[in-house]
Formats: C-alpha cells, structure tokens, sequence
C-alpha cells in the first residue's frame, strides 16, 4: 500500500473545523521492521499536542513524517502546507547571518521584515546581523524558533528543541513557546523525554509505544502549571506508569535535579 499526502482542504470540512492533522491507518516500515503501526491521529487547529514515548519508540519518524521529510509506508496522512520544524540542533547556516537564517526559503519582498519582527518576537531584534557562531545554544535555538515562525506555520513540529539546554534556558524556552504559540495558536506537536516539559505546555499527551498509542490524555490545567498543583502531580504519575517508570518516579523522589533514565526519559526534580 502506498501512502497518501494530500493537501489540507478547508472547504471540504463546512459543518466542523477540519482537524490540522489526520491520519489514519499510517504505517512505517524500514525494512522488515514495523516502526508505526496502523496509527490514527487528528490534531485539532490551534491544539497543542505533546508525544512521549521511550527511546526508538518512533517518535521521530512519526514528525518526520508530519513534516513531510520521510514518506509514510501506508495509509493516509492529511498536513497543513504551512508547517514547520524545529529539531534539536538549531541546524543554521555558519555561513549566513542571522536574519538571513531566518528567511531561508521565505520568497516574498518582505521576507527581511518578517524576519526582524520574528526575530524580535523571540527577543533577539538586536542579534539580526550576527553570525550564527557568535550565539549561544538557547539564543541559537530562539532563531530555529524565529526561523519557523516566520513561515506563519498551521503545524508546529518541535523534536525535543530544548533538551541540549541547561535547566534554566530550558526554563525560559518553555516560556518563549508558551507566548508563541498564545500568539499565534498554530498546532503544535512537540516530542519530548520530559514528562514535565509536556505537562507544562500541552493540552493533550499522547504516549507512543511499539508503534502505537497506548494514552491520549486532555490536560486541563489552567497555565502557568507548575509542580505543586496537585493534578500535575497526578498526572505525572500516570504518565510514569504509563512509561513503565512509576518505580523510577517513587527513587526520584530524593533527587534534586534533572536525570535521565536506562529509556532516555528526563524525570524532572522534586519527585513527591
Ligand atoms: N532511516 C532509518 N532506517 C532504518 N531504521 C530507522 C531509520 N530511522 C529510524 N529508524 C529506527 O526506527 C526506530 C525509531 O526511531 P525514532 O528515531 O523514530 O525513535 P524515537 O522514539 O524518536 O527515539 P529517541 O527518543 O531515542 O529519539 C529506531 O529503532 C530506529 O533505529
């Protein structure tokens, strides 16, 4: 079966506002290997959406895919056209300067404006003319995040764009984002290792496991969320389960900072 990429429609969708993102029945195989598995998904417009799942579990293939960077093997995906992509590494041009980064493939006469404004929405108006070395990680990923906003993306794909960071910048990115994407309300699917970071931004967690969900969680907690909410906590400890980590939680709970487990997954300070 070959896999379908067709064209968001909204006129196709009169009576509801069409979801984002729809897939159904989408398979990715390399190889003999099945990797995702007859996946169904709709993300609302404006949704934001954080997936967790354990190391090559196919987080990464799934984005890939919603972005358009790999085919799928089967089934039906339905995508925005404006989309964009922020990846772990800010992935800039050495060579180009830092407004000229950000309007990469951006075609319109005023694609230097928009770059200036976008650069000033992520509080970097005065790096503009710099060169991408002169930067430093969360300023560079604060011009990924400015890069991708200037394309004025329905779809937001973020593939765990803070986890290089030190806690505190990671502090401010969550932020950053937050105000973004009130802002701007693309959808947004974020892949994350941090349980935390996901209950901290989301309004729905899915959680990916052999190639299939096996949680898709609304979360209601009123923003700013912190960790002394009681149904944070709550659903922390769900998610934990739900990774097979309830254990690692409970040993947690003396820790005083970030650490990752065996599967790759940051679980954050001050376990209770
Ligand atoms: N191009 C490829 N060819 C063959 N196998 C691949 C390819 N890309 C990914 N895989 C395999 O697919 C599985 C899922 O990989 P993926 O990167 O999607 O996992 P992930 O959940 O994002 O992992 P992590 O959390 O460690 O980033 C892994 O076993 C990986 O080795």
């Amino acid at each position: 079966m070959t896999a379908a990429i067709r064209q968001f429609r909204p006129e196709e969708h009169q009576t509801q506002p069409a979801p984002a993102v729809s897939l159904r029945g989408v398979h990715k195989r390399f190889g003999t290997r099945t990797i995702i598995d007859a996946l169904d998904l709709e993300i609302a417009p404006g949704e934001f959406v954080a997936l967790l799942g354990r190391s090559g579990c196919g987080k990464t293939t799934l984005l890939r895919m919603l972005a358009g960077l790999d085919p799928a093997s089967g089934g039906q995906l339905s995508v925005p056209s404006a989309r964009a992509v922020v990846f772990q590494e800010h992935r800039l041009m050495p060579w180009k300067r830092v407004w000229r980064n950000v309007t990469l493939g951006v075609r319109t006469p005023d694609a230097r404006r928009r770059a200036e404004q976008a650069l000033a929405e992520v509080g970097l108006a005065e790096r503009s003319q710099a060169w991408p070395v002169t930067l430093s990680g969360g300023e560079a990923q604060r011009v990924a995040l400015a890069r991708a906003l200037v394309r004025e993306p329905e779809l937001l794909l973020l593939d765990e764009p803070f986890a290089a960071l030190d806690a505190l910048t990671r502090i401010r990115m969550h932020h950053l984002v937050q105000s973004l994407w009130s802002a701007h309300r693309p959808a947004v699917l974020l892949v994350t290792h941090d349980v935390d970071e996901a209950l901290q931004l989301a309004d729905r967690i899915l959680v990916l496991d052999n190639g299939r969900f096996i949680a898709d969680q609304a979360i209601h907690i009123p923003r700013p969320r912190t960790a002394d909410i009681a149904e944070f906590r709550a659903l922390r400890h769900r998610l934990l389960g739900w990774l097979g980590l309830e254990r690692s939680a409970d040993a947690g709970a003396a820790s005083a900072s970030h650490r990752t487990d065996s599967a790759g997954l940051r679980l954050a300070a001050a376990f209770d």
